[in-house]
Protein backbone atom coordinates (compact mmCIF):
# COMPACT_ATOMS: atom_id res chain seq x y z
CA UNK A 1 0.00 0.00 0.00
CA UNK A 2 1.42 3.76 -0.81
CA UNK A 3 0.99 5.74 2.49
CA UNK A 4 2.09 9.30 1.82
CA UNK A 5 5.09 11.19 3.50
CA UNK A 6 3.10 13.45 5.59
CA UNK A 7 0.29 12.92 7.57
CA UNK A 8 -1.97 15.59 9.00
CA UNK A 9 -2.94 15.97 12.26
CA UNK A 10 -6.07 18.55 12.16
CA UNK A 11 -6.98 20.81 14.85
CA UNK A 12 -10.65 20.75 16.71
CA UNK A 13 -13.41 22.95 17.74
CA UNK A 14 -15.87 22.78 20.47
CA UNK A 15 -18.33 24.35 19.04
CA UNK A 16 -19.83 24.05 22.73
CA UNK A 17 -18.76 23.02 25.80
CA UNK A 18 -21.08 22.17 28.26
CA UNK A 19 -19.86 20.67 32.06
CA UNK A 20 -22.82 18.48 33.84
CA UNK A 21 -20.78 17.10 37.00
CA UNK A 22 -17.64 15.70 38.21
CA UNK A 23 -17.30 12.47 39.10
CA UNK A 24 -15.36 10.49 42.18
CA UNK A 25 -12.10 10.19 40.31
CA UNK A 26 -12.50 14.73 39.23
CA UNK A 27 -13.12 13.79 35.56
CA UNK A 28 -15.62 15.88 34.00
CA UNK A 29 -18.86 14.46 32.68
CA UNK A 30 -19.47 16.43 29.79
CA UNK A 31 -21.36 16.89 27.03
CA UNK A 32 -19.47 18.96 23.47
CA UNK A 33 -19.58 19.32 19.90
CA UNK A 34 -16.20 18.68 18.15
CA UNK A 35 -16.29 19.59 14.39
CA UNK A 36 -12.28 19.60 12.79
CA UNK A 37 -10.83 22.66 10.89
CA UNK A 38 -8.44 22.55 8.32
CA UNK A 39 -5.61 23.87 10.04
CA UNK A 40 -2.90 21.25 10.56
CA UNK A 41 0.40 19.97 12.41
CA UNK A 42 1.66 17.43 9.64
CA UNK A 43 4.19 14.39 10.77
CA UNK A 44 6.67 12.43 9.05
CA UNK A 45 7.52 8.68 10.03
CA UNK A 46 10.87 7.04 9.05
CA UNK A 47 10.42 3.46 10.32
CA UNK A 48 13.48 1.46 11.70
CA UNK A 49 14.50 -2.36 12.56
CA UNK A 50 16.25 -0.80 15.74
CA UNK A 51 13.70 -0.41 18.55
CA UNK A 52 14.16 2.93 19.05
CA UNK A 53 11.69 5.75 19.25
CA UNK A 54 13.05 9.35 18.31
CA UNK A 55 11.23 12.51 17.88
CA UNK A 56 13.08 15.47 15.96
CA UNK A 57 11.01 18.29 15.93
CA UNK A 58 11.44 22.39 17.52
CA UNK A 59 9.11 21.48 19.97
CA UNK A 60 12.15 19.23 21.89
CA UNK A 61 13.47 22.69 23.48
CA UNK A 62 9.57 23.19 25.26
CA UNK A 63 8.39 19.95 26.09
CA UNK A 64 10.69 16.97 27.01
CA UNK A 65 10.19 14.78 23.89
CA UNK A 66 10.05 11.97 26.86
CA UNK A 67 6.31 14.06 27.47
CA UNK A 68 5.51 14.71 24.14
CA UNK A 69 1.84 12.75 23.15
CA UNK A 70 3.97 11.81 19.69
CA UNK A 71 6.12 9.59 21.78
CA UNK A 72 3.86 8.53 24.13
CA UNK A 73 1.38 7.43 21.74
CA UNK A 74 4.17 5.39 19.85
CA UNK A 75 5.60 3.61 22.70
CA UNK A 76 2.23 2.76 23.68
CA UNK A 77 1.24 1.50 20.10
CA UNK A 78 4.72 -0.38 20.23
CA UNK A 79 3.81 -2.15 23.54
CA UNK A 80 0.37 -3.34 22.86
CA UNK A 81 1.50 -4.82 19.42
CA UNK A 82 4.79 -6.19 20.75
CA UNK A 83 6.48 -4.83 17.70
CA UNK A 84 10.11 -5.19 17.51
CA UNK A 85 11.42 -2.03 15.05
CA UNK A 86 11.11 1.79 15.66
CA UNK A 87 10.45 4.95 14.20
CA UNK A 88 12.19 8.44 13.73
CA UNK A 89 9.25 11.15 13.77
CA UNK A 90 9.31 14.54 12.47
CA UNK A 91 6.83 17.40 13.43
CA UNK A 92 6.03 20.03 11.76
CA UNK A 93 4.08 22.17 14.36
CA UNK A 94 1.91 25.14 13.04
CA UNK A 95 -0.96 24.92 15.92
CA UNK A 96 -0.52 26.97 18.80
CA UNK A 97 -0.23 25.18 22.39
CA UNK A 98 -2.15 24.85 25.16
CA UNK A 99 -5.35 27.30 22.30
CA UNK A 100 -8.07 24.64 23.25
CA UNK A 101 -7.90 23.29 19.45
CA UNK A 102 -6.33 19.68 20.38
CA UNK A 103 -3.23 19.97 18.93
CA UNK A 104 -1.05 17.45 21.39
CA UNK A 105 -4.05 14.77 21.39
CA UNK A 106 -4.35 15.58 17.54
CA UNK A 107 -0.73 14.62 17.41
CA UNK A 108 -1.16 11.69 19.44
CA UNK A 109 -4.02 10.15 17.54
CA UNK A 110 -1.99 10.83 14.24
CA UNK A 111 1.03 9.01 15.47
CA UNK A 112 -1.39 6.01 16.47
CA UNK A 113 -3.09 5.85 13.43
CA UNK A 114 0.20 6.06 11.26
CA UNK A 115 2.14 3.63 12.79
CA UNK A 116 -0.41 0.98 12.81
CA UNK A 117 -0.52 1.55 9.21
CA UNK A 118 2.79 1.91 8.81
CA UNK A 119 3.99 -1.01 11.08
CA UNK A 120 1.52 -3.23 9.78
CA UNK A 121 0.02 -3.75 13.94
CA UNK A 122 -3.39 -4.63 12.39
CA UNK A 123 -5.49 -2.97 15.50
CA UNK A 124 -8.98 -1.99 14.61
CA UNK A 125 -10.41 1.86 15.27
CA UNK A 126 -11.88 0.64 18.34
CA UNK A 127 -8.86 -0.51 19.77
CA UNK A 128 -7.12 2.49 18.45
CA UNK A 129 -9.74 4.48 20.41
CA UNK A 130 -9.26 2.89 23.65
CA UNK A 131 -5.47 2.93 23.41
CA UNK A 132 -5.82 6.55 22.91
CA UNK A 133 -8.15 7.66 25.43
CA UNK A 134 -5.55 6.27 27.93
CA UNK A 135 -3.46 9.46 26.44
CA UNK A 136 -6.08 12.03 26.98
CA UNK A 137 -9.81 12.47 26.48
CA UNK A 138 -9.34 14.30 22.93
CA UNK A 139 -7.60 11.51 21.24
CA UNK A 140 -10.54 9.21 20.31
CA UNK A 141 -12.60 11.50 18.32
CA UNK A 142 -9.14 12.28 16.09
CA UNK A 143 -9.03 8.50 15.94
CA UNK A 144 -12.30 8.07 14.64
CA UNK A 145 -11.97 11.01 12.14
CA UNK A 146 -15.73 12.11 12.22
CA UNK A 147 -17.24 15.84 13.83
CA UNK A 148 -19.09 13.82 17.10
CA UNK A 149 -21.45 15.02 19.66
CA UNK A 150 -19.38 13.63 22.72
CA UNK A 151 -20.26 12.28 26.18
CA UNK A 152 -19.24 10.96 29.14
CA UNK A 153 -15.90 12.20 29.69
CA UNK A 154 -15.71 13.40 25.86
CA UNK A 155 -15.29 9.62 24.76
CA UNK A 156 -18.66 8.55 24.24
CA UNK A 157 -19.43 9.66 20.49
CA UNK A 158 -21.94 10.26 18.23
CA UNK A 159 -21.04 11.56 14.72
CA UNK A 160 -22.86 13.91 13.37
CA UNK A 161 -23.54 16.23 10.17
CA UNK A 162 -22.94 19.59 11.03
CA UNK A 163 -22.90 23.22 8.56
CA UNK A 164 -19.13 23.28 7.53
CA UNK A 165 -18.70 27.00 8.20
CA UNK A 166 -15.88 29.17 8.43
CA UNK A 167 -13.96 30.47 11.77
CA UNK A 168 -11.74 33.31 12.44
CA UNK A 169 -9.72 31.42 15.51
CA UNK A 170 -7.51 34.28 17.65
CA UNK A 171 -5.11 32.83 19.48
CA UNK A 172 -4.46 34.87 22.48
CA UNK A 173 -0.87 34.65 23.38
CA UNK A 174 -1.49 32.75 26.83
CA UNK A 175 -1.27 29.15 27.89
CA UNK A 176 -4.33 28.33 29.61
CA UNK A 177 -3.83 24.76 31.43
CA UNK A 178 -6.67 22.38 31.02
CA UNK A 179 -6.17 20.70 34.35
CA UNK A 180 -6.06 23.95 36.58
CA UNK A 181 -9.41 25.15 34.76
CA UNK A 182 -11.20 21.73 35.37
CA UNK A 183 -10.17 21.68 39.30
CA UNK A 184 -10.71 25.41 40.12
CA UNK A 185 -13.49 26.09 42.38
CA UNK A 186 -15.44 28.21 40.25
CA UNK A 187 -16.24 26.47 37.69
CA UNK A 188 -19.19 25.91 36.72
CA UNK A 189 -20.44 22.34 36.66
CA UNK A 190 -24.28 22.14 36.49
CA UNK A 191 -25.74 22.49 33.06
CA UNK A 192 -28.33 19.96 32.77
CA UNK A 193 -27.51 17.08 30.48
CA UNK A 194 -30.08 17.63 27.37
CA UNK A 195 -30.34 15.47 24.31
CA UNK A 196 -28.86 16.56 20.85
CA UNK A 197 -32.13 17.47 19.40
CA UNK A 198 -32.44 20.12 22.20
CA UNK A 199 -28.67 20.90 22.26
CA UNK A 200 -28.81 21.71 18.91
CA UNK A 201 -31.63 23.57 18.52
CA UNK A 202 -30.18 25.59 21.56
CA UNK A 203 -27.83 28.69 21.67
CA UNK A 204 -24.29 27.03 22.05
CA UNK A 205 -22.15 28.68 25.38
CA UNK A 206 -18.78 27.09 26.38
CA UNK A 207 -18.96 26.80 30.42
CA UNK A 208 -15.05 27.62 30.59
CA UNK A 209 -15.39 30.42 28.90
CA UNK A 210 -16.50 33.37 31.96
CA UNK A 211 -14.08 31.86 34.38
CA UNK A 212 -11.20 31.80 31.42
CA UNK A 213 -11.80 35.24 30.17
CA UNK A 214 -11.65 36.48 33.51
CA UNK A 215 -8.43 34.93 34.68
CA UNK A 216 -6.86 35.91 31.03
CA UNK A 217 -7.49 39.48 29.72
CA UNK A 218 -6.11 38.91 26.50
CA UNK A 219 -8.80 36.11 25.95
CA UNK A 220 -12.03 38.65 27.24
CA UNK A 221 -10.30 41.03 24.84
CA UNK A 222 -10.21 38.71 21.98
CA UNK A 223 -13.62 37.77 22.83
CA UNK A 224 -15.13 41.47 23.06
CA UNK A 225 -13.73 42.38 20.11
CA UNK A 226 -14.88 39.30 17.98
CA UNK A 227 -18.54 39.24 19.28
CA UNK A 228 -18.92 42.67 17.17
CA UNK A 229 -18.44 41.02 14.06
CA UNK A 230 -20.00 37.38 14.13
CA UNK A 231 -21.24 35.05 16.78
CA UNK A 232 -18.33 34.14 18.88
CA UNK A 233 -17.18 31.38 21.55
CA UNK A 234 -13.86 30.31 23.73
CA UNK A 235 -13.27 26.53 22.22
CA UNK A 236 -12.14 23.95 24.76
CA UNK A 237 -10.75 25.39 27.99
CA UNK A 238 -9.13 27.90 26.08
CA UNK A 239 -7.53 30.35 24.75
CA UNK A 240 -8.40 30.36 21.04
CA UNK A 241 -11.37 31.43 20.50
CA UNK A 242 -13.59 31.33 17.34
CA UNK A 243 -16.12 33.43 15.43
CA UNK A 244 -18.30 31.59 12.84
CA UNK A 245 -19.12 32.86 9.47
CA UNK A 246 -21.21 31.79 6.56
CA UNK A 247 -18.73 33.16 3.85
CA UNK A 248 -15.05 33.04 3.52
CA UNK A 249 -14.02 36.39 2.27
CA UNK A 250 -16.10 37.28 4.97
CA UNK A 251 -14.17 36.07 7.78
CA UNK A 252 -10.64 37.24 5.63
CA UNK A 253 -11.84 40.96 5.90
CA UNK A 254 -12.19 40.58 9.34
CA UNK A 255 -9.25 38.90 9.81
CA UNK A 256 -7.35 41.68 8.14
CA UNK A 257 -9.19 44.44 10.93
CA UNK A 258 -7.61 42.53 13.66
CA UNK A 259 -5.93 44.58 16.03
CA UNK A 260 -2.56 44.73 15.87
CA UNK A 261 -1.85 43.32 19.14
CA UNK A 262 -4.08 40.06 18.29
CA UNK A 263 -3.42 37.64 15.55
CA UNK A 264 -5.49 34.62 14.30
CA UNK A 265 -6.35 32.63 11.38
CA UNK A 266 -9.27 31.99 9.01
CA UNK A 267 -10.26 27.82 8.65
CA UNK A 268 -12.69 25.92 7.48
CA UNK A 269 -14.78 23.28 9.61
CA UNK A 270 -14.66 19.62 8.22
CA UNK A 271 -17.05 16.87 9.16
CA UNK A 272 -14.35 14.64 7.96
CA UNK A 273 -10.72 14.61 9.20
CA UNK A 274 -7.61 15.09 6.63
CA UNK A 275 -6.48 12.16 8.15
CA UNK A 276 -9.20 9.95 8.07
CA UNK A 277 -9.88 10.88 3.99
CA UNK A 278 -6.38 10.07 3.56
CA UNK A 279 -6.78 6.35 5.57
CA UNK A 280 -9.99 6.12 3.17
CA UNK A 281 -7.83 6.46 -0.21
CA UNK A 282 -5.64 3.87 0.69
CA UNK A 283 -8.64 1.27 1.29
C1 LIG B 1 -11.84 20.29 27.45
C2 LIG B 1 -11.60 19.40 26.25
O1 LIG B 1 -10.57 19.92 25.44
C3 LIG B 1 -12.85 19.36 25.39
O2 LIG B 1 -12.56 18.91 24.13
C4 LIG B 1 -11.22 18.02 26.67
O3 LIG B 1 -12.22 17.43 27.43
C5 LIG B 1 -9.88 17.94 27.34
O4 LIG B 1 -9.26 16.85 26.75
P1 LIG B 1 -7.72 16.54 26.94
O5 LIG B 1 -6.89 17.77 26.78
O6 LIG B 1 -7.44 15.36 26.05
O7 LIG B 1 -7.74 16.18 28.44
P2 LIG B 1 -6.85 15.18 29.29
O8 LIG B 1 -5.43 15.32 28.88
O9 LIG B 1 -7.52 13.86 29.29
O10 LIG B 1 -7.04 15.83 30.71
C6 LIG B 1 -6.44 17.04 31.12
C7 LIG B 1 -7.03 17.41 32.46
O11 LIG B 1 -8.35 17.91 32.27
C8 LIG B 1 -9.25 17.43 33.24
N1 LIG B 1 -10.41 16.82 32.57
C9 LIG B 1 -10.35 16.47 31.23
C10 LIG B 1 -11.44 15.93 30.59
C11 LIG B 1 -12.63 15.77 31.36
N2 LIG B 1 -13.73 15.26 30.80
N3 LIG B 1 -12.67 16.13 32.65
C12 LIG B 1 -11.57 16.66 33.27
O12 LIG B 1 -11.65 16.99 34.44
C13 LIG B 1 -8.49 16.48 34.11
O13 LIG B 1 -8.18 17.19 35.30
C14 LIG B 1 -7.18 16.23 33.40
O14 LIG B 1 -6.13 16.19 34.30
N1 LIG C 1 2.83 16.87 20.42
C1 LIG C 1 2.41 17.82 21.27
N2 LIG C 1 1.92 18.98 20.80
C2 LIG C 1 1.50 19.95 21.65
N3 LIG C 1 1.55 19.85 22.99
C3 LIG C 1 2.02 18.73 23.52
C4 LIG C 1 2.47 17.66 22.68
N4 LIG C 1 2.88 16.68 23.48
C5 LIG C 1 2.71 17.09 24.75
N5 LIG C 1 2.19 18.32 24.79
C6 LIG C 1 1.86 19.07 26.04
O1 LIG C 1 0.43 19.23 26.10
C7 LIG C 1 0.09 20.57 26.46
C8 LIG C 1 -1.25 20.95 25.82
O2 LIG C 1 -1.10 20.92 24.44
P1 LIG C 1 -2.25 21.10 23.38
O3 LIG C 1 -1.71 21.96 22.31
O4 LIG C 1 -2.80 19.80 22.98
O5 LIG C 1 -3.34 21.90 24.21
P2 LIG C 1 -4.81 22.16 23.92
O6 LIG C 1 -5.01 22.55 22.50
O7 LIG C 1 -5.28 23.11 24.96
O8 LIG C 1 -5.47 20.75 24.11
P3 LIG C 1 -6.94 20.34 24.51
O9 LIG C 1 -7.90 21.13 23.73
O10 LIG C 1 -6.92 18.89 24.12
O11 LIG C 1 -7.00 20.59 25.98
C9 LIG C 1 1.26 21.40 25.96
O12 LIG C 1 1.43 22.58 26.68
C10 LIG C 1 2.45 20.46 26.09
O13 LIG C 1 3.05 20.62 27.36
Amino acid sequence: MQYPNRWPAPAKLNLFLHINGRRPDGYHELQTLFQFIDACDYLTFKLTDAPNLVLHSELNSVVDPSDNLILKAAKLLKQHANYSGGAEIFLEKNLPMGGGIGGGSSNAATTLVALNALWKTGLSVDELAKLGVKLGADVPVFIRGLAAFAEGVGEQLTPVDLPEKYYLVITPEVHVSTAKVFSHPDLPRNTPKLTLATLMKNSWQNDCQSLVAEQHPQVAKALDWLVEYAPSRMTGTGACVFGEFEDKQQALKVLSQLPTDLSGFVAQGLNQSPLIELIAKQN
